[in-house]
């Protein structure tokens, strides 16, 4: 039986500036995310990767085409909608439980809703002890850590992440897939997560699609299961499934 669809995107064009200077990204693009799925969205720099996650944000409005969330067309911002970006973007006048509780708190959520899942999420993601630690006393990675248990803690329905692990180091990175993939496989989100790297895309996807030329260039299964190691670089199905994603980018 197929899941009901997450996200729908339709014939999706984005145009910036106008005139000879106009720029087109995205040109008639089709995707369908199912509800639960993690698509990884690959893609060669400057083809349209963070502009279909604003789109799907309801962040910038389409020049042509439709969005549909869980049925509802996007017409802008929604809590149901979270969006985790590269940029360290967790303010840092919180402390780490009260970064963790911003969006509940924003939406004016009653406390007794939310604070079983901001404590559970703080939990979670490693930082039990740290509730009170200021951003600035923490590492890169657990400011990351901070970044995802706050959207996992305002409860979307998807989450959009844009490259949200590019500028942290190997073993960081593995560790917070880890993290992610356990709260992925416990809550049911639907992601799609914007990546330059076809191993990270490997490690965390159920399928992946290329974005070039305005489109989709490729859509592909993972078909490998979780927990995924590094010994995946040693599979030759992975291999072929690389060097295949690797000649739609154009590496
Ligand atoms: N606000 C904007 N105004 C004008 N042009 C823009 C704007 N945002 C993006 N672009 C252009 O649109 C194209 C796609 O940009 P986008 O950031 O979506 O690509 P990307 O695939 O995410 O790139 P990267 O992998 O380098 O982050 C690029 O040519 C970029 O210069």
């Amino acid at each position: 039986m197929s899941r009901p669809t997450g996200l729908e995107v339709r014939s999706l064009t984005v145009t910036y500036g106008s005139g000879p200077k106009a720029v087109t990204p995205l040109h008639d693009l089709d995707l369908d995310v199912p509800r639960g799925q993690f698509l990884c969205v690959l893609g060669p720099s400057g083809q349209g990767k963070s502009t279909l996650l604003r789109c799907l944000a309801g962040l910038l409005a389409p020049t042509a085409g439709t969005i549909t969330a869980l049925g509802e067309p996007v017409t802008g911002p929604s809590a149901t909608r979270g969006m985790v970006f590269q940029q360290d973007a967790i303010p840092g006048w919180l402390r780490v439980a009260d970064n963790v509780a911003l969006g509940p708190r924003n939406r004016r959520l009653p406390e007794s809703q939310w604070r079983p899942r901001v404590d559970h999420f703080v939990e979670a993601v490693g930082l039990r002890g740290r509730e009170r630690a200021w951003p600035r006393e923490l590492s890169g990675g657990m400011r990351k850590r901070v970044a995802v248990a706050a959207v996992f803690a305002n409860d979307p329905d998807i989450l959009l992440m844009d490259e949200p692990f590019a500028s942290l180091d190997h073993l960081t990175r593995q560790g917070l897939h880890r993290t992610l993939l356990t709260l992925w496989q416990e809550t049911g989100k639907t992601i799609v997560f914007v990546t330059h790297d076809v191993d990270e895309a490997l490690a965390l996807a159920d399928r992946v699609v290329v974005i070039a030329g305005g489109g989709v260039r490729a859509d592909a299964v993972v078909p490998f299961p979780r927990p995924r190691t590094d010994d995946l670089r040693m599979d030759a199905t992975a291999n072929a499934l690389r060097t295949n994603l690797l000649h739609h980018l154009g590496v």
